[in-house]
């Protein structure tokens, strides 16, 4: 049984086709990220997974809940930590906990309220109003509500928008602990070093359609090799160099190289023109260029 199963889902806003025939499979236990530019579709489709929103065909299941027909079952599967900061500001971060876990028909549980406290760092706000948070305090508020009923699946939709380095840290540090205890997470985000950083696997969304679905490595190996980045001085890149040439930048050649093994002949042709090399680096290429690549490529 997959963890969401998403089929053929469509969705139509008045003047814009939001979701055009999606169709996923996340399975258990996996780390999967949702990429697209802005406006790709991914918190419509978010907001349908959680029931928050109907689409006008297809189907969502949650652990094999149909989120329309079995909606109180499937939502008790998932815990979605939502992109804008909405909270009732007259109650303190646990009373708004154990109040979630109340929306849930579940006992206290003081103890797991606790403990998703202090893996946030929120333990010294227990009793703080939320009115009285920062924005950041609030994301983990959030991240914690979406947790308190213990979900084994968690959706995260830009979590990490416009929040420090250290809640960061702390955030994917929990996170990463959860899915190897076996809870499948959902991430998208806009930063995508996160997402190679984190994801297994990754559907790219643009205008409302899947344009790449694959495992992070292979996404990454699709992306046309590494760059090459040379300081020079000496003599000019030779000319049998510059087909292989793809930027210059201030006083750096770059070179688009496809393997490792390609280096050293060109060192050796570097040698022979009479360049120095006063600078060398390697840069691998990286989820960015992939994105690029999908975004700009021929889908539509
Ligand atoms: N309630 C709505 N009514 C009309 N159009 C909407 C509505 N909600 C979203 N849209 C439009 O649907 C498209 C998809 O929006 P959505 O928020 O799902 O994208 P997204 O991929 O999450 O974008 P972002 O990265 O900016 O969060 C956008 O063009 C948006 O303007």
């Amino acid at each position: 049984m997959a963890a969401i199963q998403i089929t053929d889902i469509k969705k139509k806003y008045p003047n814009l086709q939001a979701l055009d025939g999606v169709s996923l499979s996340i399975e258990q236990g996996e780390f999967f990220g949702l990429l697209g530019p802005n406006g790709a579709g991914k918190t419509t489709l978010i907001s349908i997974i959680a029931g928050l929103n109907r689409a006008d065909s297809g189907h969502v299941s949650v652990m094999g809940h149909d989120v329309v027909t079995d909606y109180r079952a499937a939502r008790r599967q998932l815990g979605v930590v939502p992109q804008e900061l909405v909270f009732d500001p007259f109650f303190t971060v646990r009373e708004t906990l154990r109040m979630q876990l109340g929306y849930y028909g579940l006992k206290k549980n003081d103890a797991w309220i606790d403990e998703i406290m202090e893996n946030l760092d929120l333990t010294n706000k227990a009793d703080t109003n939320m009115r009285a948070l920062s924005g950041g305090m609030k994301r983990r508020v959030l991240v914690a509500q979406a947790l308190v009923h213990k979900p084994p699946v968690i959706v995260l939709d830009e979590p990490t928008a416009g929040v420090d380095v250290e809640l960061r840290q702390t955030l994917w540090k929990f996170i990463g602990r959860l899915n190897r205890e076996g809870h499948t997470i959902v991430l998208t985000t806009h930063y995508l070093e996160e997402a190679q950083a984190l994801c297994s696997r990754i559907a790219m969304l643009k205008a409302g359609k899947v344009v790449a679905l694959d495992t992070t490595k292979a996404l990454l190996e699709q992306v046309a090799g590494s760059q090459l980045k040379l300081r020079l001085s000496g003599a000019p890149l030779p000319d049998t160099l510059r087909p292989l040439q793809i930027a210059s930048e201030s006083s750096y050649i770059s070179l688009r190289i496809n393997h490792s093994n390609e280096i050293e002949p060109i060192l050796a042709t570097l040698r022979l023109a009479g360049c120095c090399i006063d600078d060398l680096q390697l840069e691998q290429a990286d989820l960015e260029d992939v994105f690029l690549q999908i975004m700009d490529g021929g889908h539509k």
